[in-house]
């Protein structure tokens, strides 16, 4: 059979470095807002709700449907037009809210605030396109390759942004000017999008190969397509609503807490927002830049640990590779160490190793799901962790008690969605994982733009009568009800986990099967 461009094992990653960076730079865009929210409260004069409110924002177009829309087109218009469109939705969505923190549309508060929210909303509507798409994308050139890896790879660029974002942005807020953080944070956008207008190039021109070749039928095209009778079909599936369910709650769980983990880290056991000059790795003199390459780092220790060893078939050679990434990341963490115990005392810094370490433990529990099965405990066992995780950080005072309970949301966070989106691979068929994936996001974005807001208004209404005393920074907000309040949905996804097994007993999808003989 003819060769077309994916047949090279080089520009299969080549391609994916220039769609994930589009992951990266939306994550990052999407959640470095948590890092600086006491210094945008500062900056804007706005409170917890409106901080709330903006964050909240990202969802509205997508809890009407706008995903599912989304994905209607992206079958329509195919990955190059669809790319550019929601891409740049992104873009002009973080520009404008880049213009709104600097005043362009007028430095009054609610205008401020308005245009915040108009920039988030059309931001939340490419962002959430823009990762079914690149998940596209990676089917594309990875079908019948390495494709689990470059999923975790191209998962792992994500959670590289979201960690960076919400380290880097107080960095870039010095002295409190939260305006460069943001148009920082819009500029990454654009680079990414500079770098899928040179993917366009290799699309185009593996779309002509695989048209010579006659290696895509106007059948197999078809096959991926959106239609509204999978759609009633999925809703009506008993296991999928449950699972589809699990996502709602315990997303709603995460993504919001991670919104306001700094700040609730600074709140309630007094760490820092800003680095103090002990804390801060320079090269070229440039802190951001340090800060940078020790992610960078962390990312790579990361995949090695959970990829490496897996490569060799001999036990010995397993062990070895283990142990020499092990002294290796052993001698990283000597070095840096008192830079780490700095972070370590850093609201921002230490909130993002949360999405750090489920690089490191997403495909581990990965590769157990696949040997043991057990999706369905699995997703039981991370909610019960979410449970632990947040009495921890509400109701107790300690701090080691704190580290515990972020070290619990972090192997929850890997937990449940190394169990979770297998799994829906399972209950679905797989030429219409697309349309269960489009419907779940959406039931995400319900959650999510609840808890978004709720944790906000929630903060603002038990702390009313301290308010003006927080302002002045005489006291501190007390965010013990509104993370005892993300313990319930714990509790409430780990129920469902629970209906999803019962419901998988009946209809016999082997969820708690191994994926693999070994
Ligand atoms: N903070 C990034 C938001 C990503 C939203 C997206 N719908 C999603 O859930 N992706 C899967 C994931 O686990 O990140």
């Amino acid at each position: 059979m003819q060769k077309t461009l994916r047949d090279s094992a080089a520009l299969r990653w080549l391609v994916l470095i220039l769609i994930s960076s589009l992951l990266f730079s939306t994550y990052w865009f999407y959640d470095f807002y948590g890092g600086i929210k006491g210094l945008m409260e500062r900056g804007m004069g706005i409170s917890s709700e409106e901080y709330g409110r903006i964050m909240s924002s990202t969802t509205y177009a997508n809890v009407v449907g706008m995903i599912i829309l989304g994905g209607i087109i992206l079958d329509r218009w195919g990955i190059r037009l669809a790319g550019l469109v929601f891409g740049g939705l992104s873009f002009l969505g973080a520009i404008i809210s880049a213009a709104a923190v600097a005043g362009w549309f007028g430095d009054d508060k609610s205008t401020m605030l308005i245009w915040s929210i108009v920039g988030r909303i059309i931001f939340g509507i490419g962002m959430e396109v823009v990762c079914v798409m690149v998940t596209r994308t990676i089917v594309k050139w990875f079908m019948g390759y390495e494709m689990a890896l470059a999923m975790a790879l191209n998962i792992g660029f994500g959670r590289l942004g979201t960690a960076m974002g919400m380290a880097v942005a107080p960095d870039l807020a010095a002295g409190g000017f939260i305006s460069p953080a943001f148009s920082f944070a819009a500029i990454l956008i654009g680079i990414s999008l500079v770098f899928f207008i040179i993917y366009i190039f290799f699309d185009i021109k593996i779309d002509k190969q695989r048209a010579e070749s006659g290696i895509v039928t106007e059948e197999e095209v078809d096959e991926e397509k959106f239609r509204f009778a999978d759609f009633k079909k999925l809703i009506t599936n008993r296991s999928f609503i449950y699972i589809a369910l699990l996502c709602m709650v315990f997303y709603s769980a995460v993504f919001p807490l991670l919104a306001y983990a700094p700040d609730l880290l600074v709140n309630k056991y007094g760490f820092s927002y800003e680095m103090g000059s002990d804390g801060e790795f320079l090269i070229f003199g440039s802190a951001i830049l340090g800060t940078a390459f020790i992610f960078v780092l962390l990312l790579i220790f990361g995949l090695s640990f959970s990829m490496v060893p897996r490569a060799f078939k001999s036990n010995t050679h397993k062990l070895l590779s283990f142990l020499v990434i092990s002294t290796l990341f052993l001698g990283y963490v000597y070095v840096l160490r008192d830079v780490f115990s700095e972070w370590l005392l850093n609201g921002p810094k230490t909130a993002s190793l949360i999405p750090m370490g489920t690089i490191l433990f997403t495909p581990i529990f990965g590769s157990i799901v696949d040997k043991k099965g057990k999706a369905a405990t699995l997703m039981m066992i991370g909610s019960a962790l979410l449970v632990f995780a947040y009495l921890s950080l509400s109701v107790f005072n300690h701090v080691y008690l704190g580290y515990l309970g972020l070290i619990s949301l972090g192997i929850a966070f890997s937990l449940v969605p190394a169990a979770m989106w297998p799994a829906v691979a399972r209950i679905v068929a797989e030429n219409r994982l697309g349309t269960a994936y489009g419907t779940m996001f959406t039931f995400q974005n319900w959650g999510l733009a609840a808890f978004f807001w709720g944790i906000g208004a929630l903060l603002d209404f038990v702390n009313r009568y301290r308010l003006a005393d927080i302002e002045a920074g005489l006291t501190n907000y007390d965010y013990t009800i509104p993370v005892l309040m993300l313990a319930l949905l714990g509790v409430i996804s780990a129920w469902l986990a629970y209906k999803l097994k019962q419901a998988d007993k009946l209809q016999g999808y082997g969820l708690e099967n191994p994926h693999t003989s070994n």
